[in-house]
Order: C-alpha cells, then sequence, then structure tokens
C-alpha cells in the first residue's frame, strides 16, 4: 500500500544567491553547482530527502527569482514551477521560501508573493551562521506569526536545521493548500507587499551589532575603476603562472609513470599487436591526456575559489563597462565565466538574460572562452615549442604564452560581439544592475569537494570518449599493415595515413601536416582527443627513434610555424559536437547552429592562416 502513497514534494524558492542549492545539496546529498553571486541555477533539479518517518519527501531546486513576474528564461522555470502550470506536473505540496537571514528585504517581498499562490508555506532562513556572527537580532516567532508560516533557520553548508526544516515541511503538508489564482500584482499590490515588508523588516529585525565592514573596505580598493582592472589582471596572471610552475612537478610524475608502464608492458607482452594496442594506442593516447590533469586541476582551484569569495561577481562588475562597449549585456559575464570550465554549462547559462538578441550574442561567443578541455592541446604545444626559461627575472614564459592564448580568446570575442552588433543587431545593450554579494570565506571542504566533481569528470571522459575513440584510431592506424618491402613508417600505409593524406590539401594552406588532419577529425567529439591521437600518430608511426615524451617529438616534427598555426586554430575551431548540440537546443534553430559552425570555422582556418605566414615570413617556417 505503502508504494500507492505520493511522495510528498516541495520546492526551494527564494532571491539568487540565497543557497537554495547549498540546502538542495545538503538535503539531498548530490553537488549542484553552487557559487557565491546571482544566477547560478538555471533549471529545475528534483533530489530525494529522508522523512522523518522514513518515507522519502521529493525537493525541486529552482533559479532564484525576486519575483513571479517572471522576466528570463530560469525565472519562468520557478514561476512555472511554483503555479503548477507545467504540462502533466502539479504544483509542489509544500513551497520553501530560501532567505538569505542577513537579507531579508526583498525576500519577505517575494514571500508575501508566493503566499498568494495558496500552497502550504515554510520559510528557511539561511545563512544563519553569518547573521549570528554579525549578531544581526531576528525575532522568529513574530516573523512566523505575521507572515503566518513557520519559520526555521538553517546553515546548508554545515548542515544545520535540516531535520527542523523537513519537519516543518512535513507538518505544513498536512494543511489543505487553499484554491487560488494567481495573477500578476497591480502596481497597487506590489506597493502594498513593498510597504508591508517593510514593516515586517522593522517589527522583527534589528540591524547587526557588527555590520559586515569587511566587504565595503575590500570594494572600495577591489572595484576602483583603475586599481581593481590592474588587481583582476594581477589576480589572472598569478592564475596562470601558477598553472605553468606549479603543475610542473605532478605533471612530471604522471608522465614519468605512464613511460615506467608502457615500458613494463612493451617488455611483458609478447603478442605484438596486443602490445602496440596497449602501449601505442592506450597509453600513448589516453595516458598524453591525462597527464594534463594536475593543471586542470589547479585552474578549477582557482575559479572555485574566487567564485565562492565572491570576487567573480566583482569582476563581472569590472568588465560590465569593457563588455558593454562591446556590444555584451552585463549578465553575459557569468555565462561567458562558465565558459571557462565548458561551453556547455556556459550556453546553458544565457538562459538569465532576457532579451533575445544578448543572449544569442552571448551564445554565439561562448565557445570562444578557454574551455579546460583546450588545456592539454595549449600545454603540449607550449610544451613542445616554447622554451621553459623566465622573462623579467621571474615571469614563466610558457605561463605568459598561456595568459596570452587565453586572452586571445577574450578579445576575439569581444571583436566579435561589436561586430554583430554592427551587422546583425543595433540598438542599445539594456542596462544592468549587478548584485554585489557580501564575500565570504571559501569553505574548504566544498572547495576540495567541488575539485574532485571535476577531476571525476575529467577522469570520464578519458574513460568513455576517449579511450573507445584510441582503440578505434590505433586500428585505423595500424591496418591495413604495409605491403611487403614497404619503406616508409607502417602508419603511412593505413587507414588513418590515407584519410589524412587525403585531406591534407585542405590544411596544408594552414601549415598542418597530415598527421595533425587525422587528429582533428575524432578530435571533434572532444577537443583533447586530439592529444591523444597525436600521441597515438606518433607512437605507431616510429616508436624506436621517438623516445622522449610527445611534445618532444612534435617539437622535431613540426616547425613553429605550425605549431602556432595549431594554436590559432584551437582558439576558434567549434571542435566539440556536443557544444554543437547545445547550441541547436538552446538557440532553437538550424539556422543559427550553422552560422555558429561556419563562423567559428572560418575564422578557425582564417587565424591560422595569418599565424602561419606571418611565422614563416619571419623565418619560423
Ligand atoms: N556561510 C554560509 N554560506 C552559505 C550558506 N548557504 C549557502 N552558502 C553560500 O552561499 C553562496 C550561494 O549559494 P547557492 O546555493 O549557490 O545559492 P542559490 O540560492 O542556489 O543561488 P542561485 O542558483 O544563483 O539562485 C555559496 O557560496 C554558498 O557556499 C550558509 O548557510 N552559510
Ligand atoms: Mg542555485
Amino acid at each position: 500500500m505503502d508504494a500507492m502513497v505520493k511522495s510528498l514534494r516541495f520546492a526551494l524558492v527564494g532571491n539568487p544567491n540565497s543557497g537554495k542549492t547549498a540546502l538542495f545539496n545538503a538535503l539531498t546529498g548530490s553537488h549542484q553547482k553552487v557559487a557565491n553571486y546571482a544566477g547560478v541555477t538555471v533549471e529545475r533539479k528534483e533530489g530525494r530527502v529522508q522523512g522523518t518517518d522514513g518515507k522519502s519527501l521529493i525537493v525541486t531546486d529552482l533559479p532564484g527569482t525576486y519575483s513571479l513576474r517572471a522576466r528570463s528564461l530560469d525565472e519562468e522555470v520557478s514561476r512555472d514551477v511554483v503555479l503548477g502550470t507545467r504540462k502533466g506536473e502539479a504544483a509542489p505540496d509544500v513551497l520553501v521560501c530560501v532567505a538569505d537571514a542577513t537579507n531579508l528585504r526583498l525576500v519577505l517581498r517575494l514571500a508575501l508573493e508566493l503566499k498568494q499562490v495558496g500552497r502550504p508555506m515554510v520559510m528557511a532562513l539561511n545563512m544563519y551562521d553569518i547573521a549570528q556572527r554579525q549578531g544581526l537580532q531576528i525575532d522568529l516567532e513574530g516573523l512566523s506569526r505575521d507572515l503566518g508560516m513557520p519559520v526555521v533557520t538553517t546553515v546548508a553548508t554545515r548542515k544545520r536545521g535540516l531535520p527542523e526544516l523537513i519537519a516543518a515541511v512535513e507538518e505544513q503538508a498536512k494543511h489543505a493548500a487553499h484554491q487560488s489564482e494567481w495573477h500578476a500584482p497591480s502596481a497597487a499590490e506590489v506597493r502594498t507587499a513593498h510597504r508591508e515588508a517593510e514593516r515586517l523588516m522593522k517589527a522583527h529585525v534589528q540591524p547587526p551589532a557588527r555590520p559586515d565592514t569587511l566587504t565595503g573596505k575590500l570594494d572600495a580598493v577591489l572595484l576602483h575603476p583603475v586599481a581593481g582592472l590592474a588587481i583582476l589582471f594581477g589576480v589572472l596572471f598569478v592564475m596562470f603562472q601558477a598553472v605553468f610552475t606549479w603543475a610542473t612537478p605532478a605533471m612530471d610524475g604522471i608522465e614519468a609513470g605512464f613511460a615506467l608502464l608502457g615500458q613494463w608492458l612493451g617488455a611483458t607482452v609478447t603478442n605484438d599487436l596486443l602490445r602496440s594496442l596497449l602501449v601505442d594506442g592506450l597509453i600513448g593516447g589516453v595516458g598524453s591526456v591525462l597527464v594534463f590533469l594536475p593543471q586542470i586541476l589547479l585552474i578549477f582551484l582557482f575559479i572555485i575559489a574566487l567564485e565562492d569569495l565572491g570576487y567573480m561577481a566583482r569582476a563581472a562588475f569590472l568588465m560590465d563597462k569593457i563588455m558593454g562597449g562591446a556590444g555584451l549585456h552585463g549578465r553575459a559575464f557569468i555565462p561567458l565565466l562558465s565558459s571557462f570550465a565548458c561551453a556547455i554549462p556556459g550556453i546553458m547559462a544565457t538562459r538569465v538574460i532576457n532579451a533575445k538578441r544578448d543572449r544569442f550574442t552571448t551564445i554565439l561567443i561562448a565557445p570562444l572562452m578557454t574551455c579546460s578541455a583546450r588545456i592539454p592541446v595549449y600545454t603540449l604545444i607550449i610544451a613542445a615549442f616554447i622554451p621553459n626559461t623566465t622573462v623579467w627575472g621571474w615571469v614563466s614564459l610558457q605561463g605568459l604564452v598561456m595568459f596570452g592564448l587565453y586572452a586571445g580568446g577574450i578579445v576575439s570575442a569581444l571583436l566579435v560581439s561589436l561586430v554583430i552588433r554592427r551587422v546583425l543587431w543595433r540598438g542599445m545593450v539594456e542596462p544592468f544592475m549587478m548584485e554585489l554579494p557580501a564575500y565570504k570565506m571559501p569553505d574548504i571542504k566544498s572547495v576540495l569537494m567541488n575539485l574532485w566533481l571535476r577531476a571525476k569528470i575529467f577522469l570520464k571522459r578519458a574513460g568513455k570518449i576517449i579511450l573507445p575513440l584510441m582503440i578505434i584510431v590505433w586500428a585505423l592506424s595500424t591496418f591495413p599493415y604495409p605491403p611487403e618491402g614497404a619503406t616508409g613508417p607502417a602508419i603511412d600505409y593505413s587507414f588513418a595515413g590515407m584519410m589524412g593524406k587525403f585531406l591534407e590539401p585542405i590544411f596544408a594552406p594552414i601549415g598542418f601536416s597530415w598527421q595533425m588532419v587525422v587528429a582533428l577529425i575524432p578530435g571533434m567529439a572532444a577537443r583533447e582527443v586530439a592529444v591523444a591521437v597525436l600521441g597515438t600518430v606518433y607512437s605507431v608511426a616510429g616508436a624506436e627513434e621517438n623516445i622522449g615524451t610527445l611534445a618532444t617529438v612534435l617539437a622535431n616534427d613540426w616547425s613553429l610555424a605550425t605549431g602556432l598555426s595549431f594554436l590559432a586554430w584551437y582558439i576558434f575551431a567549434p571542435q566539440c559536437l556536443p557544444t554543437i548540440g547545445v547550441v541547436q537546443r538552446e538557440m532553437g534553430s538550424k539556422k543559427w547552429t550553422a552560422i555558429f559552425v561556419i563562423y567559428l570555422f572560418a575564422l578557425a582556418y582564417l587565424a591560422a592562416f595569418i599565424t602561419y605566414h606571418i611565422a614563416v615570413a619571419l623565418g619560423a617556417g
């Protein structure tokens, strides 16, 4: 019989950055993205929570919103779930209004608006730890009485107050929802709600005894138009320096490990074919990508810590002028920032931008932000062609080039946006007020958890995408065997060799060899596959004479001009089928997807062409 009883469903609604997702994660044990700025969650997420009597409850995390009068796609999601207007989906049994306890004014208005919907409600005063630290006095009973709903306090990041919250939800669920048709509030109703919220604040909330002065003091410097921008560039600069200097020992260790494993396998496996598959295909291929894990994690460590600190919202504020000048909406910053991890969540995050044109512009340039899958490609080519020296005494030249590649992507994105604004759609960019969260010390546990999730994503890709592809690539570069008496390396006679040579003329003008062409095709599945393919192709081609790392092999085989051209190609080329799929879904148009793919390939070819020929002219051919 129990299975027949429908699970109790409740939804977490609240202002952006109030800790809904942190609460959702704490309740369900999931690891949805949490960060200290508004607009992180753009989709609903469902999870299960253990109730008090062993029955499980279903909880929905929602994008942040200030009102049910939704203005963007993500706010529409929240409204539709709250009102139960989605097809085949009833409204949740209970609404939990999640509030940042240190910032109640706006959420009280939302709570009053939500009450009009008529569902049973609970108010969760989250971030109660910060409120207490500040000495903020909230009369919980009075607030609860006036709001007409239970008020519980929670600390999502420390899992405090969760049983009380669940108990309150279960208790409220016993009250039937009173039926009421929600209608968008009139101006007069908005004013009334505003007055009522002010009254509640006055009556029940005493201003903090120790207000947060740190945020203001830090912002005086960090938001300064000159000093602030200088600090922002300084921070990014240090990040890339660190990536090249700190990651090296770990990378060397992993590399040495794979080399040993390869040697051992080479000596123990007697079957030639199997040995080639293991050594050339798997270690030469997948191993050459896994080496980059330390660097990827270091970059993420920086990004996650800066996000948690609340600094990234400041970066958005600082960049707003520059972005606005290039015709980008201020809300484009966070989606573009997410794209540094991967363009897919970045493109989805554009849902917070309400004007379609601003949103489309952002989608079109999102892949120009350097995603983590490019790190292996960039690092490999940099290690091969850029000497590991310091300039000006202490700056790592390799780190400087990496910084340049990231900057190259950003500057190109701004230029493309400028062109789109001039050619496709003119008109004003909507003004936008960025909300600045209070600074918070990053939570070490959650930073480490986030890093671990990143590592898992990277390793999963290596196992699920790269590994199977490498088996195919290895087979294509091994068969058919060369004819009797052949003189060249075996790969020249293989299917891969034939394909590469067939397509080579297209890429010859930008200095690519046929081996690189072989790498580009499976590289469409995921960018870092190109590194794995190069690893396999070169290792199949001549394991004997090419002792040393892949980077050394490339340095011997390619000219500097070819290396630079490959880097330029990689800034632009839309070499990632999953991204193209998401663009199609989010733009909802085949025509726009085609424009997206064609313009990026055209830019990639052009950039590589120019780079190659300038480099050759300067004597790097
Ligand atoms: N100190 C403290 N920090 C918290 C608490 N709850 C959440 N945070 C932090 O607050 C920030 C925002 O949390 P999120 O869960 O991303 O907020 P959200 O409401 O889901 O935000 P959106 O998805 O943008 O609407 C993160 O940096 C969290 O680590 C809390 O109870 N105490
Ligand atoms: Mg969220």
